[in-house]
């Protein structure tokens, strides 16, 4: 049955979650940044504006010769320039501010007045503000033990294997670096189980995908979300999806056009984990030598396109994407996607899923540690139950989510 688009989610009310993510996660990240990297004076007065700005000022919009000033000031403004940050839409206003990270540190070239572009201090340009944070986890020598359940899979009936490997990219997905920021992750055996768990029906569909020719399953987009562990388990469920199963023909990793959300996987990130992962023992490297193999045969792509850096969710996808994206099916990773896919809106969580996703016309399932407000799919009972004995179950990581239409 056909909803009424949810009112969306404002940065304010304070004391919200996402007023707290403007408020105490972004000083600390801001913090964060001038730590890791060093930069000069412009740099550095540059990201304090920014903060400021975006604790208590209006938005100012990126500077005309920005190079992706045409989105920004074209299908992608959504009239919120000169208005105060407090009022605009959560989605729309994190990943703007994202945007003027990456102006405030000179990555796209320019001296950090915000401008970002056409400046004649280029040194920063193209350095990836993040870089220090996400080479820190991709190298953590932790990460073999962290993975050492893939060995035992060795031999493991299919469905097993594929069950096993869909947690794993969950469990990823709480490892994200914006989350860490302010919040700590437990190890694994703290998680609960999932509040919706459609495994079996990703699974089905990959295989009903095959139809007649029982050769090979769909071209599977992986909308990815954040490199170093996720994307690591992204990786190895890539490698399962094109094994001997046969559950996808191609899988295309979607990741990011530039430095977004602290760790969300860029092709540089792809590349830095795929050679973590072919560097590791056993049966681990030898999914790296396979994927490498993979790649090089067109069966494993990494792809990307502006709007995965845009502020908008999926039911603004451009004509090209959306051209790009037909006949796969889409495996959507992470909160910030969830958030773009079904919309970052006060929905229902009694919501069915499939309703929600309805206008992208796609299969597509979502996999997802629930880090902020939105959830749909779930039953009266259990929102009954889980507000009454964990306040703060939505946003707190330890609750995750498998599903499917
Ligand atoms: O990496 P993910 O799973 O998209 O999570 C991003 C995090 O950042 C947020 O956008 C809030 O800052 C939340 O959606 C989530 O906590």
């Amino acid at each position: 049955m056909p909803h009424e688009l949810p009112p969306p989610i404002l940065i304010s009310p304070e004391g919200s979650f996402a007023w707290d993510v403007f408020h105490r996660r972004h000083p600390v990240l801001i913090e964060s940044l001038l730590a890791a990297l060093p930069y000069g004076p412009e740099q550095v007065r540059a990201l304090r504006a920014l903060l400021d700005e975006s604790l208590d000022g209006v938005i100012t919009p990126l500077a005309d010769d920005a190079p992706d000033a045409a989105q920004w000031h074209g299908p992608w403004d959504r009239g919120h320039y000169g208005k105060p940050w407090a009022d605009t839409p959560f989605l729309w206003a994190e990943s703007y501010f994202f945007r003027r990270i990456l102006a405030a540190t000179g990555y796209y070239g320019g001296s950090g007045s915000g401008s970002g572009w056409g400046s004649a201090e280029p040194a920063w340009a193209g350095v990836d503000p993040y870089q220090p944070m996400k080479d820190a986890e991709l190298a953590d020598p932790a990460l073999e033990a962290a993975f050492a359940w893939y060995g035992a899979l060795e031999g493991a009936e299919p469905e097993r294997r594929f069950a096993a490997l869909v947690e794993a990219a969950v469990l990823g997905n709480r490892a994200d670096l914006v989350f860490q920021v302010t919040e700590t992750v437990e190890g694994y055996a703290a998680v609960n189980p999932p509040l919706a768990d459609d495994t079996g029906g990703i699974r089905s569909r990959l295989l009903a995908a095959r139809g007649g020719t029982q050769v090979a399953g769909p071209r599977v987009a992986v909308i990815c979300d954040n490199s170093g562990r996720e994307l690591l388990a992204d990786l190895l469920l890539a490698d399962e999806l094109l094994g001997p199963a046969s559950l996808a023909a191609v899988v295309e990793l979607h990741v990011k056009p530039a430095p977004y959300y602290i760790s969300d996987a860029t092709a540089t990130d792809f590349g830095k984990a795929l050679r973590r992962l072919r560097g590791m023992p056993a049966a681990l490297g030898a999914a790296g030598q396979r994927l490498f193999a993979h790649a090089a045969a067109g069966r494993l792509r990494a792809q990307t396109h502006p709007f995965w850096c845009s502020p908008l969710s999926f039911h603004d996808l451009p004509a090209d994407l959306r051209a790009g994206l037909d006949g796969r099916f889409l495996l959507v990773k992470g909160d910030l996607n969830y958030r773009r896919l079904v919309g970052d809106r006060w929905w229902d969580p009694t919501t069915p899923f499939a309703d929600t996703v309805r206008h992208l016309g796609l299969p597509v399932a979502a996999l997802r540690a629930a880090k902020s407000d939105v959830v749909v799919g779930l039953s009266r009972g259990q929102v009954e139950r889980l507000d009454k004995t964990e306040p703060d179950w939505r946003l707190n990581g330890r609750h995750s989510l498998v599903q499917t239409a």
